[in-house]
């Protein structure tokens, strides 16, 4: 058998430039080993405890930073070579199952989940190889009426993409990048106003019943599997619901438009008991592989969250890629694929929050300066270089500092409640940002999300009008000259809170100045500002 690179179905590289990015690394480190010096050697008589709590967040800051960089020390990239696979195993492909897994219909909008399903539906691959399993942990008739609804769009839908070609697969996600976009080509003008009809209607009826909270009678009486929710009792306790949508031994109802097979498509509520636990996504999992089992019984499983589509039509391929490597198949059980999240931000957040309560002329500030410099100017590059741009990157310094506020306080919180064996958690599945015409615009735009009521957003809301009220009593007392700072530290306490009130503009505005859906429940308007303006009037009586 031949061997080596040119017959290999992937290949493995190292980072070119990973020795300079070793030694920025190192330098960097240096620079935090001497802020903890710094405040090692330089602990205030007065104010020891302030002073020291400084010290712990950046020695925190620090090894977390630390930490990100195992991931960034031997970084590799792969590359993958479907033309090979298909050279050689196109008529022998294996079969493929794909589990799909939802929760809960308000915070997983089955919209949302009927996109993911369909993306993985069109695959470019044999269909009669390829099966997907909707796991519904809320077993909700409203979600196997879109999954019937997505059954019939498939039939028009799966022939389109792979005559058009179409990237990505998502119906959703696919009608957003064309807005841009015009089409030369009039065969496919005319079948995209088609198909595109066709999404609206669907997603208008589907939209209706999540409205209405209930699938209507009409609609009932069309399909015989709704009859399985006659023994429904409740979402923790009813027999399983199995319901095959699609598969090939049913003729009349597993074709396309075109007369083409469509992969199989299968519905599963799993039996649920009050007194057994479910285990959540890995329950789920464990039910999926006992029915797919006796169903289609493939040796490749693909797991994918309704809320992740699959972006590409060859990621099948991609991962057969290795799988099926003659020399290095063998050794791989497993396949993650790299995660983008579109109502995030583009890269992972991370960085560094260190004060710069030093003195600028003191040669202590070069340090400072060189890791909050260094480490911003690095978190551009990589987003620039990933094609972000310069506002994406200045909203994922937000975030970061966001996320690390709101819900590590909160975690912080549930572990300390956990400890006393307690569980504060109420979050089993995460909110997902509801996707419509308005919310891609505002995401186009990098307009910020918030529109769910959270107790985050509160803590944050009051976090970020603190900021502002301490901004504006330093400004008052400079204007009014009643304390005599020394013009260095005062432009240092001007600077940090500017800084921090620049960095919490989008919340003044969700709170105060923004009229569309994704503005601050008017609720935590008054919560935060009844907050913040009580810790400001303590502080005042307290000193
Ligand atoms: O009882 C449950 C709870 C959740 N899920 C599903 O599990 C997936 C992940 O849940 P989500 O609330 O979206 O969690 P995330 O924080 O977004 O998920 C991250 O963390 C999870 C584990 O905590 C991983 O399973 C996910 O892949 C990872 O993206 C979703 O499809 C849910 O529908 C179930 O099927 N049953
Ligand atoms: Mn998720």
């Amino acid at each position: 058998m031949e061997s080596g690179e040119d017959y290999s179905l992937f290949e493995t590289r190292k980072d070119k430039g990973r020795h300079i990015r070793r030694i920025y690394a190192i330098s960097l480190f240096v620079a935090i080993c001497f802020i903890w010096a710094y405040r090692l050697s330089h602990i205030p008589a007065y104010g020891k405890w302030a002073w020291l709590g400084l010290f712990a967040a950046e020695l925190w800051s620090g090894f977390y930073w630390l930490f990100g960089q195992a991931l960034r020390w031997n970084m590799l990239f792969r590359k993958t070579f479907i033309n090979r696979l298909s050279e050689r195993y196109e008529n022998s492909l294996p079969r493929v199952d794909m589990f799909v897994f939802t929760a809960d219909p308000i915070i997983e909008p089955p919209m949302m989940v009927i996109n993911t399903v369909l993306s993985v539906m069109a695959y470019d691959y044999p269909a009669e190889k390829l099966s997907v399993y909707l796991s519904d942990d809320a077993g909700s008739d409203i979600t196997f009426y879109a999954l019937l609804e997505a059954s019939t769009f498939a039939k028009h839908w799966v022939p389109f993409c792979k005559r058009f070609k179409v990237e990505p697969r998502s119906p959703a996600a696919y009608f957003n990048t064309l807005v841009s976009t015009n089409s030369h080509d009039h065969n496919h003008a005319k079948d995209l106003d088609a198909i595109k009809k066709l999404y609206v209607d669907m997603k208008r009826r589907i939209e209706d019943v999540v409205k209405l909270g209930g699938v209507p009678s009409e609609a009932r009486s069309k399909h015989n599997g709704f009859s399985q929710w006659d023994s429904y009792y409740s979402r923790h306790d009813h027999d399983t619901i199995l319901q095959i949508l699609l598969h090939e031994r049913n003729p009349h109802n597993s074709k396309d438009v075109d007369g083409f097979v469509l992969p199989t498509l299968v519905y599963m509520a799993r039996e649920k008991r009050p007194q057994y636990h479910h285990n959540y996504k890995a329950g789920a999992i464990n039910s999926l592989l006992r029915v797919s089992s006796r169903i289609s019984n493939a040796k490749i499983i693909l797991i994918i969250d309704c809320d992740m589509y699959s972006n590409h039509s060859q990621s099948v391929r991609d991962a057969l890629c290795f799988f099926m490597d003659e020399e290095k198949g063998q050794e791989i059980a497993f396949v993650q694929f790299p995660q983008n999240f579109e109502n995030l931000s583009k890269n992972d957040l991370y960085g560094n929050a260190i004060s710069a309560t030093v003195e600028m002329s003191s040669p202590w500030f070069i340090p400072f300066a060189y890791v909050i410099l260094g480490e911003s100017s690095s978190t551009l590059i990589e987003g620039l270089i990933s094609g972000g741009t310069i506002k994406g990157w200045w909203n994922d310094l937000r975030m970061w500092l966001y996320i690390r506020t709101s819900s590590y306080l909160f975690a912080l919180i549930d572990i300390v409640w956990k400890f006393f064996g307690r569980s504060y958690s109420s979050f089993a599945v995460t909110t997902k940002i509801v996707e419509d015409d308005d919310v891609s615009q505002r995401y186009k735009n990098e307009v910020m999300e918030f529109g769910t009521s959270s107790p985050f957003f509160t803590v944050l809301a009051t976090l970020a009008l603190l900021h502002l009220f301490c901004l504006l009593a330093t400004i008052k007392e400079l204007v009014l000259c009643k304390v005599a700072l020394t013009g260095e530290k005062m432009a240092l306490q001007v600077l940090l809170c500017g800084f921090l009130v620049l960095i919490n503009f989008p919340i003044y505005q969700g709170l105060f100045l923004r009229k569309d859906k994704g503005r601050l429940p008017s609720s935590h308007t008054i919560k935060s500002t009844t907050l913040a303006l009580s810790a400001c009037i303590f502080f005042k009586i307290w000193n």
